[in-house]
């Protein structure tokens, strides 16, 4: 059966159905598919020796988002995510790109950042100029730090040194960044190995104090962008036309750059797809999320980080989206995850460029299944009717209970908590 990553009703399947489809369609192989449908989580041991004080594992849902194209390749997105709606606001974004060939890809350098900051210099142009005059040197140092990852093609490729002024604009730190390129990995302990190597020779030099040396998050040498163009005849609605609905998705991208309190949750939006595929990856979501909403902020004012406009020559609406984005594909934790492995299949890829270049096409299809839904129905139709299950489940529904309460509920003008619970005290007296 053709790859493809399109699935009707995919998720009126039973989940071993599920598996057996995305297996058919080689997405997966037997042995993995069998792994997803038993996983019970972490053994005892991994999970004991992968934190401090472990006490309990805590899981989360597992799902995939479908209908993605991604530089010409069909791909599934494995997902982690304890919100409802974000799954099928996902794939139902995708399904709008897939006419004009899904999202296209750029990652023009991929290189992990690291700083060095001294303080106390006799004169901090001289130490500026002393150290842009030895790079050579350095990147030799730096080789030296770490061997191996020269020995895999990476390694130092460049640095920059920065005299930091304070606030009465007096010269008070001088950094030195080194932007390393880590191939497979994220790099964060590769580069803390080379700084950790590299400051003592550097602070002698600079006859400084030394007040520390750490990677950085803010990933700005690791740019990622994707874009997609969506033609207008798809954006029609009952109710509005597709170059109106346009219009106003367009309008919805240019108020998250104006308005921080709208930009917040235009990015956190996004954000929800984004999370999801870097747990499902076993990568660092804390680094991914501190290093995109600063590059948010970049421009001095918290900004949405989509952009999308009209090309009137083609009568579509382009989305485009940028973002920092240094993912490993192996390292951390991600070898000692079991479905962090599955969700590389799933994904078809094991390698972390490409991983960058699909999560944020992730992204900006998130963004528009939100602000699609936003400037058109509202958010509340189908978030609301996808959060019904857990509404039953936390009124105490269980087994056929969870559908049938949850489909009840999805036909109140409003649903509850009490509602809910009303529908299962009715439901158990009319079935016992
Ligand atoms: C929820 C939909 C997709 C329904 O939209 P719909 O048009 O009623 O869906 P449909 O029944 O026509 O199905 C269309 C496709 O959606 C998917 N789909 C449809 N239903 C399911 C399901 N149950 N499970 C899995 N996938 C589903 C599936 O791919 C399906 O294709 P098909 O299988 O029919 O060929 C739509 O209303 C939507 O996208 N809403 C946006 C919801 C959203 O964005 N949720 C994210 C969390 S809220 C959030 O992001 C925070 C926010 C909003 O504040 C961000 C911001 O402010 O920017
Ligand atoms: N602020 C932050 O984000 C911080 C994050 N961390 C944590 O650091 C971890 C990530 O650091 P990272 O350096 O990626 O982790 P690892 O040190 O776990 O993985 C990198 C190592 O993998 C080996 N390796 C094997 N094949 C390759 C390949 N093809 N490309 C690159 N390396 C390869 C290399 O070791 P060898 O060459 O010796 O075989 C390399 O040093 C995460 O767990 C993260 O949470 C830690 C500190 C701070």
């Amino acid at each position: 059966m053709e790859k493809a990553s399109s699935i009707s009703k995919f998720y009126q399947k039973s989940r071993e159905e599920r598996l057996a489809l995305l297996t058919e369609r080689a997405f997966l192989s037997e042995e993995t598919a069998k792994l997803l449908f038993n996983a019970k989580g972490l053994s005892e041991e991994v999970a004991n020796h992968l934190i401090e004080n472990q006490i309990s594992q805590f899981t989360l849902p597992m799902g995939v988002a479908l209908n993605f194209i991604v530089d010409g390749e069909e791909c599934l997105i494995p997902m982690v995510t304890e919100e409802p709606s974000v799954i099928a606001a996902c794939s139902n974004a995708a399904r709008f790109t897939r006419a004009t060939g899904g999202f296209k890809t750029s990652f023009p350098e991929r290189l992990q950042t690291g700083q060095m900051i001294f303080y106390n210099l006799e004169d901090f142009s001289e130490g500026k100029r002393l150290i842009e005059q030895r790079i050579d040197e350095i990147k030799q140092l730096a080789q030296l730090a770490h061997p191996s990852i020269v020995a895999r093609g990476g390694g130092l490729v460049d640095l920059k040194a920065h005299i930091i002024y304070n606030e009465k604009d007096q010269a008070e730190y001088l950094t030195v960044y080194l932007f390393v390129d880590v191939k497979e990995a994220m790099g964060a302990n590769i580069v803390n190995t080379i700084l950790e190597g590299v400051t003592p020779v550097i602070q002698e030099w600079l006859r400084a104090e030394k007040l520390m040396s750490i990677l950085s998050n803010y990933n700005d040498r690791a740019l990622v962008s994707s874009s997609c163009s969506i033609p207008f005849n798809q954006l029609a609605t009952k109710e509005l036309s597709g170059d109106v609905v346009a219009e106003k998705i367009v309008k919805a991208s240019h108020y998250a750059k104006l308005d921080p309190y709208r930009a917040v949750t235009h990015n956190k939006g996004m954000m929800n797809g984004i999370d999801a595929v870097v747990m499902a990856t076993g990568n660092d979501t804390r680094a991914i999320e501190a290093g995109i909403h600063a590059y948010a902020a970049k421009d001095g004012r918290y900004q949405g980080l989509t952009n999308w406009y009209i090309d009137s020559k083609s009568n579509c609406l382009i989305g485009e989206l940028t973002l920092p984005l240094l993912l490993g594909s192996l390292g951390g934790a991600i070898n000692a995850l079991p479905l962090a492995k599955a969700s590389q299949e799933l994904l078809q890829t094991h390698d972390a460029e490409i991983l960058g270049r699909i999560i944020c096409s992730v992204g900006l299809a998130q963004n528009f299944a939100a602000i699609r839904a936003l400037v058109t129905e509202g958010i509340q139709k189908g978030h609301m009717s996808l959060h019904a299950s857990a509404l039953a489940i936390h009124a105490g529904a269980v087994g056929d209970e969870i559908e049938a309460i949850a489909s009840q509920l999805r036909l109140l003008e409003r649903m509850n908590l009490k509602t809910a619970s009303d529908l299962l005290t009715v439901y158990r007296q009319q079935n016992s």
